[in-house]
């Protein structure tokens, strides 16, 4: 799918089971035969595209990734540029893109979730565009924000593909925003792009990982009658970047203590689900930078050799870190992690990450409209789980900082 702008379940987008829309009527097929014409027609009575104002369209922004052998070094050349990652790395993370094609499946993710998050809309009754662009390959956000102003449209929401706060996870996507902003401003159409909150604690996000958690570890227990040791994984950063994440006067660490927070609270819902001692912990996978540079720690490799050491059998890895199942996870955790475990003889269940779960697709829609609400100067509720303080919608100045260059940051106060 070349042409960014997808309308809400537009009937002709790929992979899509189309969904009628309040304007199409009841002439889907799947859907209209589990509810009736009455029924859709009070649908379309309730129209909700007033709950996404002032918005004139949400846009889905994202990594990022190859679609072909030929793309694989400019995407990473792209995603390096300016940042003294050496040459054998790029080669070694080619190899892990062309061992699948050359084809990350980052961008069929994406397509997937923008498809589901249209059907949520149309559920709702919001007719809003929802749009895609990518920071680091086709189809670009500047690219995105450019044809959508050429319609007419000059305010966005950001829904970004990435729930925690680092500068690699948050600010990096605000500023690639500011430079898109940037640009458009530039040519004379100038553009204005809110941002959902970082959403790791939001429940949409935080209890569908959860719920996952759970079913996977009691999958594993009632099978084997063991019960699995819990490894939780989310993507390494370096040490200063952790040490700086959060807001700018803060105690920094915000990224690591985030998924320390999720990864107790769902040991301990695992824990009652299940009845049993669960135990569980946080590991990193996908490390790059000089072996000199301190990045977070322990590898998911490493603590798998450990846990064998001391008479682990069975394991339920966790990808919490990441939202869909791209290429850090077929290549980080199901290609090499599954190797390590099998070296060491431990059985090795991945939990999905939350991807197009239905959950997690209507809790990104009332991010959506929480966000909608607070630029109408309303005070909407806005649910948290574990840690009762949802974050800010407009992230604090400083806020993960930039630590090679200072760069304007859309979506913050600075
Ligand atoms: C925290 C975090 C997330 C999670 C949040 C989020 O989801 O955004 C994430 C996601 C992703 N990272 C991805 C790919 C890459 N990340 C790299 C490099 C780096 N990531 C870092 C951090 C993160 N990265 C860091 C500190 C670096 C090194 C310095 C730098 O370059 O900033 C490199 C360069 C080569 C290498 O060093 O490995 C690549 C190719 C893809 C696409 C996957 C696909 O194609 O399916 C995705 C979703
Ligand atoms: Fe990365």
């Amino acid at each position: 799918m070349s042409d960014p702008i997808a309308e809400p379940a537009d009937p002709g987008q790929e992979g899509t089971d189309p969904t009628p829309t309040a304007e199409q009527g009841p002439t889907g097929e799947s859907e209209a035969a589990a509810e009736t014409l009455a029924e859709l027609e009070e649908d379309a009575a309730e129209d909700g595209t007033g709950e996404t104002e002032p918005y004139d369209a949400v846009v889905l922004v994202s990594f990022g990734g190859p679609e072909a052998p030929d793309e694989v070094m400019p995407f990473l050349r792209r995603v390096t540029r300016g940042r003294g990652i050496p040459d054998e790395r790029l080669e070694e993370v080619a190899e892990h893109y062309l061992a699948f094609g050359g084809k990350s499946p980052i961008n069929d993710q994406n397509r997937a979730l923008l498809a589901a998050l249209g059907e949520e809309f149309t559920r709702r009754g919001i007719s809003t565009p929802l749009l895609w662009g990518n920071r680091n390959s086709e189809p670009f956000l500047t690219d995105t924000l450019r044809s959508a102003a050429g319609e007419g449209m000059t305010t966005f929401l950001a829904i970004t593909t990435s729930a925690y706060s680092s500068y690699s996870s948050c600010r990096q996507y605000r500023e690639d925003i500011a430079e898109s902003i940037g640009e458009l401003t530039e040519e004379g159409t100038p553009v204005r792009v809110d941002k959902i909150r970082q959403y790791w604690n939001h429940p949409g996000f935080a209890s569908t990982n959860a719920r996952l958690v759970s079913e996977a570890a009691r999958q594993v227990r009632d099978r084997t009658g063991v019960v699995p040791h819990l490894v939780f994984v989310t993507h390494s950063i370096p040490d200063g970047m952790d040490d700086t994440s959060g807001p700018g006067d803060g105690e920094g660490n915000v990224y690591s203590v985030q998924h320390q927070a999720l990864t107790q609270a769902i040991t301990d819902e695992a824990r009652a689900t299940l009845g049993e001692d669960v135990v569980g912990e946080l590991t990193y996978c996908s490390r790059s930078g000089p072996p000199t540079q301190p990045w977070l720690e322990p590898d998911v490799n490493d603590r798998l050799r450990e846990l064998a050491a001391e008479g682990i059998t069975q394991v339920v890895l966790a990808p919490i870190g990441f939202v869909s199942d791209h290429m850090e996870v077929i290549f980080d955790l199901d290609t090499e992690a599954q190797e390590t475990a099998a070296e060491v003889g431990i059985e090795v269940l991945r939990v999905p990450t939350v991807g197009v779960d239905p959950q997690f697709v209507s809790g990104l829609v009332d991010l959506v409209v929480e966000r909608a609400a607070q630029a109408r100067d309303e005070s909407p509720l806005r649910p948290a789980w574990p840690v009762a303080e949802p974050w800010p919608s407009v992230c604090a100045p400083g806020c993960c900082p930039n630590l090679r260059v200072a760069k304007p940051a859309a979506c913050g106060a600075d």
